[in-house]
């Protein structure tokens, strides 16, 4: 049976997510309410801002709803703002405080810290589990700035830094893989979600 895979759609790169998905052989639902993460297998937090996601979820508490789902299994996707909202610390957080974030992935993220002049660019990444380059566009990127878990597994890197990783059922890309025609991560994802 195809995985149910929902895709939050607050704000941000929510149809480019679906399509991606949907490709990949997934059943894909928008995700705005505690109660539309009930049966699912995965949930992708997309690329967007994550301080707005994180006050357009807070009068329906979502994002502590979305750890309780992941705490029984879900799987998520954080891309961009998404790992932003799953990553366990974000080291420049003053417009997050105050708001619930998902979290559980052990690692440090700064947002906006691939600096002015790279405010956006593209690269071909190496990925673990991937037998060629993936093309990947990165937007306002957060840069991942430490791994605190032992468990969280480096899938690629850029310059140095790791930009895809993965801890048990936590996926996350500091990227936008739904802006590329290449959908081998969702792809991933979908199969990680039917696991
Ligand atoms: N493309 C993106 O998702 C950018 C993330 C954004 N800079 C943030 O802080 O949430």
């Amino acid at each position: 049976m195809a995985p149910k895979i929902g895709v939050l759609a607050l704000q941000g790169a929510v149809a480019e997510h679906e399509r991606a998905l949907r490709s990949s052989g997934a059943e894909v639902r928008k995700v705005r309410r505690p109660a539309e993460l009930d049966d699912l297998d995965g949930l992708v937090v997309p690329g967007g801002e994550s301080t707005a996601m994180a006050r357009l979820a807070a009068p329906v508490q979502l994002m502590p709803a979305i750890r309780r789902r992941l705490d029984e299994g879900m799987a998520v996707f954080g891309t961009c703002a998404g790992l932003i909202l799953a990553a366990d610390t974000v080291s420049d957080a003053e417009a997050l405080v105050g708001f619930d974030r998902i979290g559980g992935l052990g690692v440090v993220v700064r947002r906006n810290a691939y600096g002015s002049q790279l405010h956006s660019f593209e690269d071909d990444l190496e990925v673990t589990g991937l037998d060629s380059p993936l093309p990947a566009v990165f937007i306002r990127a957060p840069v991942i700035e430490d791994v605190t878990s032992p468990r969280v597994e480096v899938l690629a890197e850029a310059g140095g830094r790791p930009v895809a990783v993965r801890q048990g059922r936590i996926l996350a890309a500091s990227f936008h893989p739904e802006l590329t025609p290449d959908f081998r991560l969702h792809k991933l994802f979908t199969e990680l979600s039917a696991q």
